[in-house]
């Protein structure tokens, strides 16, 4: 196995506040990792870094063997799907990927056309963004990071906004780019999907790694419906994040 991105000792220091401490990870390729942890435990952070977009305070950080900052050949291999994607709302979503395809100084080889098809947004291509609803938006940013048919995978909680049929659909997308042999690196709180869909699972709490593992040997396939994966979560968390009367501990 060959790691697409590894991530060693990061850390993020914002002013005086310590947003990632000593952050280690790595993303196989072919394989894919859930990245977990209540809010402002430093997820988007670290996505952030892995694909260029902020440096880190210290540490390194490989991506497809390659070090910060990333070239322009090596963001190239890189499709992220991050919080809040920004388009321009008077583009159609058609246009809008254009520009990213041509940006990127990739050839339409039909992929514009394959990855509106697969994100079940071929129908909408042509009108403007403005008239989308959220999930079309969410949907928009995952055919923006399928364009490149990318090495490594970055998606910060793809299924937010989606409905039913569009959480089924990023969780088969997501299946299919590990099998084409992407590495996948995806943030939810939506534990179901992290079990059904993730090889492996990094836990943070608080800007640090509190659990990592692959999903046998952190034990969630064993966690069982809603509350089972809620007990999960919170054993796996920082002691200070566990709800009063949680009793899980440490692994
Ligand atoms: N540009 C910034 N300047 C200052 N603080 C920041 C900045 N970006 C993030 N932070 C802080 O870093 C911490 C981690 O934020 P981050 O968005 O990485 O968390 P997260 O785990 O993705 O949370 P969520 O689940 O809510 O998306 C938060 O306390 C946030 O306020």
């Amino acid at each position: 196995m060959s790691a697409v991105l590894i991530c060693h000792g990061v850390s993020k220091t914002y002013g005086r506040r310590t947003v990632l401490d000593g952050v280690s990870l790595s993303v196989e390729a072919g394989r894919v990792t859930g990245l977990l942890g209540l809010n402002g435990a430093g997820k988007t952070t670290l996505m952030r870094i892995a694909t260029g977009l902020v440096s880190p305070t210290s540490g390194s950080v490989r991506v497809l063997g390659h070090g910060l900052p990333l070239r322009p050949a090596v963001l190239g291999r890189v499709g992220a799907a991050l919080d809040a994607p920004a388009f321009y709302r008077w583009m159609t979503g058609r246009a809008m990927l254009r520009i990213l395809l041509d940006t990127a100084g990739l050839r339409d080889d039909g992929r514009l056309q394959r990855s509106l098809e697969r994100v079940g947004l071929d129908e909408a291509a042509d009108r403007r963004v403005g008239t989308y609803s959220q999930g079309q938006r969410q949907r928009l940013a995952l055919a923006a990071a399928l364009l490149k048919s990318p090495d490594l995978l970055v998606l910060d909680e793809p299924t937010n906004g989606l409905d039913p049929s569009g959480v089924r659909l990023v969780r088969s997308i997501v299946a299919q780019e590990a099998a084409r042999g992407a590495g996948v690196l995806i943030s939810s709180h939506q534990l179901d999907e992290i079990a059904r869909v993730c090889d492996s699972v990094v836990m943070m709490s608080r800007g640090v790694v509190s659990a990592a593992g692959t999903v046998e040997e952190l034990g969630l396939v064993e966690a069982d419906g809603p509350e089972g994966l809620e007990e999960w979560f919170f054993a796996h968390q920082d002691v200070a994040d566990r709800p009063a009367g949680s009793e899980g501990g440490r692994p």
